[in-house]
């Protein structure tokens, strides 16, 4: 059997001394999540500790490699998308996109495509200053395909799109999942994909829809 991609042990993250997550363990195998809970239940801030982007107690991994003890390697096979994204004003989403390019290396898919099919072309080379929240929204997911992640974590990617791009988004879900092999792991209020596993974040854990993983 292959092993799990994302694995959790005794992860505890507090915010000073207000517990917010404790998850003795958690194993996700490959595969599209679609990540419940109520307002303040965790839920981005759950993506941000599989992420590593925040600090806590415990371990994570991803496709065996750790977090803590391997964070460069790690970093690269995870690649999460905010909901509400800040950039510096002054950058370009051509900047931005140049950064990522960069640090993550060769993608799966020809970002061009991708920038086109969003008509994110049209404002890339605009300060994200003057982007609306639509077109900060875009700019952000199209980071999140950057590079050649195994983890997606994308915490409401619907959110201010414009009905036209909605559909857009769950195709390249879809084509990232099922061509590249990617797990994503997705909070959204509307489901993403029709095929996702349903998680809850309750309790402070993390468990399946209908009993624990
Ligand atoms: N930076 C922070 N400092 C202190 N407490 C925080 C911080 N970020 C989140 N929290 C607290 O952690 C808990 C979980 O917040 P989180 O944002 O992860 O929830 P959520 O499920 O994503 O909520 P929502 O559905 O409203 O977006 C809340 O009680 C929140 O007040």
């Amino acid at each position: 059997m292959p092993a799990p991609v994302l694995c959790l042990k005794n992860v505890i993250k507090a915010y000073e001394d207000h517990v917010v997550l404790n998850i003795p363990e958690l194993q996700l195998d490959y595969g599209t999540y679609w990540l419940l809970g109520e307002n303040g239940a965790g839920k981005t801030t759950s993506m941000k500790v599989m992420a590593a982007l925040i600090p806590s107690q415990g371990e994570i991994s991803v496709e065996n490699v750790q977090a803590k003890q391997q964070p460069v390697q790690f970093r690269r096979l995870v690649n999460y998308a905010e909901a509400e994204p800040v950039y510096p004003g002054f950058l370009t989403g051509k900047d931005l996109l140049g950064l990522y390019l960069k640090t993550k290396g060769k993608g799966y898919r020809d970002l061009d495509q991708i920038i086109h099919l969003l008509g994110i072309h049209e404002f890339i080379h605009r300060p994200v200053s003057g982007y609306s929240s639509g077109m900060l929204k875009k700019l952000s997911l199209v980071l999140a395909f950057t590079g050649m992640p195994k983890v997606i974590l994308l915490d409401e990617p619907l959110i201010t799109l414009d009905v036209q791009t909605v559909p857009l988004i769950n195709k390249l879900v879809e084509e990232f999942h099922t061509q590249f092999g990617v797990t994503f792991i997705i909070s959204s209020h509307q489901p993403v994909s029709g095929s996702s596993i349903r998680l809850q974040v309750q309790d402070k854990n993390i468990v399946a829809a209908h009993g624990v993983i």
